[in-house]
């Protein structure tokens, strides 16, 4: 947590070859001396593995004497990356995660030991049980009982191969219960999260982009009890789409072996959802939700599928240098609008989850169990559906020339796109961006270029907002005769193609352009988190 921004650019684990192991203050009682030469120590945040032989394997490699002496006989395995330990008769297993050299991403390693003095047996046996307990915080449950589900076809196909080499075998070292099944179409994850026993299984892990979760959500809350579902499974997120965020902002990373690492010491953790009304549909959105530039740049480039992740940035680009708006009626229930006092409370609560996670104060997370039956449907929304008349609670704008509406749940909308800086897992408020589509070029620009850094907030045209629901009237927008060809022009460079309809995007799916409503559900949903009460991003010191 010290260094969060960090955790999320590199690999998160520490480097288990590293010599920090000054900072693991070594415990005498947590010592297991498993030969003459070799002893295995409970450090503070690491086993440290002392071993006379390490030495010797590493001076046989050492090419005649061209390398330097290497004279350390220790290694550190940070508590994090162990994933089992047991006692086989007098033999220590230990299975860890262990980082790949160049490769972003792990892979599991063995440290194994036969201990020689048979005295020690019972000895070894509590210190095994207390390995486990430190590799295993109370907050952290073992053996999780898995439903994974593979999209075949997520990112660019090769899920189900990431699935087999990077990630099973770090579950199956897990002694994770895993029970897999490939999505065959379109809808599937939410047919399967709708049927699924959620007293047989305590998460659901989507090998897949972000729409695989968005599908295990909507089909949670079509459960018969679909309060308690979203209570008891936890959705987790194996990164193999071409939009990673729900593993970026729970796991700090898009390395689908950290992610799997991630999951099996993940804190069960409340998520707020958002439900969605449109006409009589009514759906829950755990990211974002988007009208205009960025729904475009997302779902209305796939004649530009051949660039990649870039096809996204160009589509915002060539969107901003058309200045090109999306008018809308807006009306919204607002928190707060005071970007300082945003900031503040954010910073507040982060400490608040320092000070607790540093006294080991773990918070239970509700599982649903204590829910009482008249409890176990879905909350009845506060601010009523699209379909009613708005309360005195909305403030209603009309925005001819908005240019940008985006509204997030999370704080990273891909690797390297922190919008929503101050968005927080539960705090039961949604973040909301508004940018006008008249503002000149060059501060359109100057504010893309900051959104990486996270400071894109900072500018006096970004309206940045906590709100509690709102309601958008999108219209399309009418082309002026004389602009009709540079508008095709533009609309054929940013990959839109011959779409006429304006585009909304709901956590990246496509929904009707029409008339939505949004009003955040307080900690609805649960998922499996590195922090809990926090996402993996530091909000930047000039904020
Ligand atoms: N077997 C299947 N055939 C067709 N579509 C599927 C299948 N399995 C899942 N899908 C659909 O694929 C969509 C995208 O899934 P996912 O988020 O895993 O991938 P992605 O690569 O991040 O997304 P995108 O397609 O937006 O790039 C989801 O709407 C899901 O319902």
């Amino acid at each position: 947590m010290a260094n969060m921004s960090d955790a999320r650019r590199d690999n998160p684990f520490d480097d288990p070859d590293g010599s920090d192991i000054s900072a693991s203050v070594l415990d005498a009682a947590g010592e297991l001396n498993v030969d003459r030469n070799a002893s295995l120590t409970l450090g503070t945040d690491a086993l440290i593995v002392l071993d006379e032989g390490l030495k010797h394997e590493r001076l046989n490699s050492n090419l005649c004497g061209l390398l330097p002496q290497f004279s350390r006989t220790t290694r550190a395995v940070p508590f994090y990356n162990i994933l089992w330990a047991e006692l086989n008769g007098f033999e220590v297993v230990i299975h860890y995660a262990q980082p790949n050299g160049k490769n972003k991403g792990c892979k599991v390693a063995c440290i194994n030991y036969t201990v020689t003095d048979k005295s020690l047996h019972g000895h070894t046996k509590a210190w095994v049980e207390a390995l486990m307990d430190r590799a295993y915080p109370s907050n952290v449950k073992r053996r999780k009982r898995m439903k994974v589900l593979v999209n075949p076809f997520g990112g660019q196909g090769h899920a189900q191969k990431i699935w087999a080499r990077e990630v099973e075998p770090i579950f199956a070292a897990a002694h994770c219960d895993i029970d897999m099944e490939k999505t065959a179409y379109k809808g599937h994850a939410a047919d399967i999260a709708e049927k699924l026993d959620i007293d047989a299984v305590d998460v659901v892990a989507c090998a897949s982009g972000d729409g695989l979760p968005y599908e295990v959500f909507n089909g949670l809350a079509k459960q018969k009890q679909p309060r308690r579902a979203l209570k008891k499974v936890a959705v987790a997120h194996i990164p193999c789409g071409s939009g990673n965020a729900m593993s970026m902002n729970l796991y700090g990373t898009d390395s689908p072996s950290l992610a799997a690492v991630a999951i099996v010491k993940g804190i069960r953790s409340p998520l707020d959802l958002t439900a969605i009304t449109q006409g009589s549909n009514t759906s829950y959105s755990f990211l974002s939700q988007s009208v205009g530039i960025i729904a475009e740049s997302d779902l209305g480039t796939e004649s530009l599928r051949w660039m990649g992740p870039l096809r996204f940035k160009w589509g915002v680009l060539v969107r901003l240098l058309g200045k090109t708006i999306y008018p809308a009626e807006l009306s919204v229930v607002v928190d707060s609008d005071d970007k300082r006092a945003i900031c503040e409370r954010y910073r507040h609560t982060v400490e608040e989850h320092r000070v607790a996670a540093a006294k080991h104060i773990h918070s239970e997370v509700d599982d649903g169990a204590l829910l009482s039956p008249n409890e176990m449907a879905l909350p009845a929304l506060k601010f009523g559906t699209v379909t009613d008349p708005l309360s005195a609670d909305f403030q209603t704008q009309d925005l001819p020339t908005l240019g940008n509406f985006f509204v997030g749940n999370m704080c990273l909308m891909s690797s390297d796109t922190p919008f929503f800086v101050a968005a927080l897992p539960a705090d039961g408020r949604l973040d909301m961006i508004n940018i006008d589509g008249t503002v000149p070029r060059t501060t359109a620009l100057s504010m893309l270029t900051t959104v990486e850094r996270g400071t894109m907030m900072a500018f006096p045209e970004v309206s940045y907002r906590k709100v509690l629901a709102y309601r958008i009237t999108p219209r399309t927008r009418p082309t002026p005769p004389k602009q009709r060809v540079r508008a095709k022009i533009g609309q054929w460079l940013g990959g839109a193609g011959k779409q006429k309809e304006g585009l909304i995007a709901i956590d990246g799916e496509r929904i009707p352009f029409e008339p939505f409503q949004a009003e955040v559900v307080p900690g609805l949903g649960t998922v499996l988190s590195r922090h809990g009460a926090v996402y993996e991003f530091e909000l930047p010191k000039s904020l």
